[in-house]
């Protein structure tokens, strides 16, 4: 699996910037972000092509081990095989996920967590760099 980011102390209003490789022929990949692996605030997963997504962004949280209801986003301003950062911007009521070509949409904070101290990769995607700010 990928990296494993714990204890990060990300409070309300501060931003995460997640700047990273996306594999040539990548199929998917996901960010999960959140308390622990059990309780993920936001579980973000572009699809290139896998249980008959194709080039769409899948959202979703997980609390206390059970998945809530899933979000898709039309958007989907990413390609195999390059480098892409993402910005998730903290917040006690929705986050806000900004992507590549000024896309960016909002996924709600159903956990209502104050803080993000947990971030995993998951798949296609190789983390290069993790700026708190
Ligand atoms: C139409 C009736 C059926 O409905 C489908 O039912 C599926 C199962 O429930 C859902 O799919 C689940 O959806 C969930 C969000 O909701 C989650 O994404 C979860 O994956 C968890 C997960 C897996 N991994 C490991 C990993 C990740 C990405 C790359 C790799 C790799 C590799 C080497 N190249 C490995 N990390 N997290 C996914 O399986 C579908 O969306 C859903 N579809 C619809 C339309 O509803």
């Amino acid at each position: 699996c990928g990296m494993v980011c714990t204890n990060m102390g990300v409070k309300a209003g501060k931003r995460i910037g997640v700047k990273g490789e996306i594999a040539a022929g990548a199929k998917s990949f996901v960010l999960n972000l959140g308390k622990d692996q059990a309780n993920i605030l936001l579980h973000f997963n572009p699809r290139f092509d896998v249980h008959g997504d194709a080039r769409i962004i899948v959202c979703n949280s997980k609390d206390k081990g059970e998945w809530g209801a899933e979000q898709r986003e039309s958007a989907f301003p990413f390609q195999e095989g390059t480098n892409v950062e993402i910005f998730i911007t903290h917040d006690p009521s929705n986050l806000t996920i900004a992507l590549p070509n000024n896309h960016q949409f909002k996924f709600p904070n159903r956990l209502g967590l104050q803080v993000i101290d947990f971030l995993n990769a998951e798949g296609d995607f190789t983390i290069k760099s993790i700026q708190l700010e």
